[in-house]
This record gives structure tokens, C-alpha cells and sequence, in this order.
């Protein structure tokens, strides 16, 4: 078994250990049908995250990464199983509520950066802040992440890297709980990927925001707080960082 894998070492790590999660997952299933055939994605996941955390999830392609991160921001619902946030039941949510929670509590960050290409990068933010209840100014979110000079820039006339940068924002500026990113640096180079990550993983500290992302970088993994891998729908194991 290689250093520091193991099941006593998915528990949270030193930081975290006596507070309550901020999500929680019980036997989490998910099965998929295509046509008559039942696939089963997700097969009992059992999984605590804490507030402040950045976890990063693992598993080969296909394992099921995707879906349970879907699950976790209330973008789709598992076939069986409980997620519990904040203490309060998700799985139980109506579509209104599971709305309210989507738009206020979660920023989700995707590969591709599903701007909008007919608005300006302050106008792509101010689509999350319009209906979000306490959101930061599109400035300052621009500002946080470094885009201060280019508010009004298009997507067109921005770089990859920098038009990722703008969907951070647009997921900062709500100032949610819990930030969801599904290989966020899928599509960039390996210097950009760099700056990225270091950007997420500052922003992690100095908002404290949750962070739980699916990276493949081995960079963000030394830095994350914990990792967990999926295998065959479930969790077969993870790492936290030693403290020191
Ligand atoms: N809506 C759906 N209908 C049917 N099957 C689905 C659906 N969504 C996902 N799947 C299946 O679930 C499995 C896991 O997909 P998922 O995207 O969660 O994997 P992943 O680990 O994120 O993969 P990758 O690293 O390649 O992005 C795949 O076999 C996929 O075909």
C-alpha cells in the first residue's frame, strides 16, 4: 500500500476534524437506463465534506466523477441514498428549493467555460450576481481573479485561461458555500493549468470557501487538503495532507 493511502486516511485531516461536515453523503447510488439496460454509475457512496476543505476527487475516466459531483450540487439526484447539507436533507428538496440552493449556495466551474460570447466578461459574471441574494460587485470578482483591466473584454478577445478566469468569477461572485469544478483545466496548456489551479487554491484559503474538485493535476493534489478516489462507483481510497 503506498504512503498515506489507506481508509484511515480519507478521514478529514488535522484542520478539520471536530466540526460538522458541510455535506454529507449516505449510501449514494445512481443507475442510469439506456433503453432496457441498467447501468449502475454510482454504487453506495459514503462521503463527509468540510467547510473550508479543498477535496479533490480521482478515478479513472468513466468512474462515475462527474455524476456524484452533479449530485453534490443539486444538479442531478441519486436513485437511492441521503445528501445532507448544511444539516438539511438535499434529497428531500423540491426542484424549487434544489433552484434557491443551486443559485445561492454552489459555484460550479466546467472545463469548457459556457460564456456567453455576445456579452462582455462583466456581463457574463452579472448573469450569477442578477439572481443570486447576496452577491459581491462583477468588478471585484473580476478583480479577485485578476481581470481588473479586462471588464470589458468579449470571450473572443480573451485567452483560454483568461476566459476560465471569468467563470471563476461568475461562481465567486455569488459567494457560495461550495465550489464545484469538473476538470477545470481540461482544456488549457500546461503553464495556464498552473496559474489556475493556483488561483482556485488561493481563493480556497482567503475566502475559505469548500471547494471539492475533479483535477488530474498531481500540482493541486499536493497542496489539496484531501483526496478521495472513485473506482467502480464507489470511494476505494484517498489521502489527506500531512500536517507539516
Ligand atoms: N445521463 C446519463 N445517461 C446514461 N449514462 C450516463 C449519464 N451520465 C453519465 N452516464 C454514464 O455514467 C458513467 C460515468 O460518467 P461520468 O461522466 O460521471 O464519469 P467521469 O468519471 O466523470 O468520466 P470522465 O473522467 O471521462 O469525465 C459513464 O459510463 C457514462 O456513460
Amino acid at each position: 500500500m503506498a504512503d498515506g493511502i489507506g481508509e484511515e486516511m480519507i478521514m478529514p485531516g488535522a484542520g478539520f476534524k471536530n466540526v460538522a461536515p458541510l455535506v454529507r453523503l449516505e449510501n449514494v447510488c445512481r443507475t442510469f437506463f439506456m433503453g432496457e439496460v441498467e447501468v449502475k454509475v454510482i454504487r453506495g457512496v459514503d462521503l463527509e465534506i468540510y467547510a473550508g476543505e479543498l477535496l479533490i476527487i480521482h478515478g479513472e475516466s468513466g468512474s462515475g466523477k462527474s455524476t456524484l459531483l452533479n449530485m453534490i450540487g443539486g444538479i442531478d439526484r441519486p436513485s437511492s441514498g441521503i445528501i445532507f447539507f448544511n444539516g438539511n436533507e438535499l434529497t428531500a428538496y423540491s426542484e424549487k428549493e434544489l433552484t434557491e440552493f443551486r443559485r445561492n449556495q454552489v459555484g460550479f466551474i466546467f472545463q469548457f467555460y459556457n460564456l456567453i460570447p455576445s456579452l462582455t466578461a462583466v456581463e457574463n459574471v452579472r448573469v450569477a450576481t442578477e439572481i443570486a441574494t447576496n452577491p459581491m460587485d462583477e468588478a471585484e470578482a473580476l478583480e479577485l481573479v485578476g481581470l481588473g483591466d479586462r471588464l470589458d473584454y468579449f470571450p473572443s478577445q480573451l485567452s483560454g485561461g483568461q476566459q476560465q478566469r471569468v467563470a471563476i468569477a461568475r461562481a465567486l461572485a455569488k459567494r457560495p458555500r461550495l465550489m464545484l469544478c469538473d476538470e477545470p483545466t481540461g482544456a488549457l496548456d500546461h503553464e495556464t493549468t498552473e496559474k489556475i489551479l493556483q488561483l482556485l487554491h488561493r481563493i480556497n484559503k482567503e475566502t475559505e470557501t469548500t471547494m471539492v474538485m475533479i483535477t488530474h493535476s498531481s500540482a493541486l493534489l499536493a497542496v489539496s487538503d484531501r483526496s478521495v478516489t472513485l473506482s467502480d462507483g464507489k470511494i476505494s481510497g484517498g489521502r489527506h495532507r500531512r500536517a507539516g
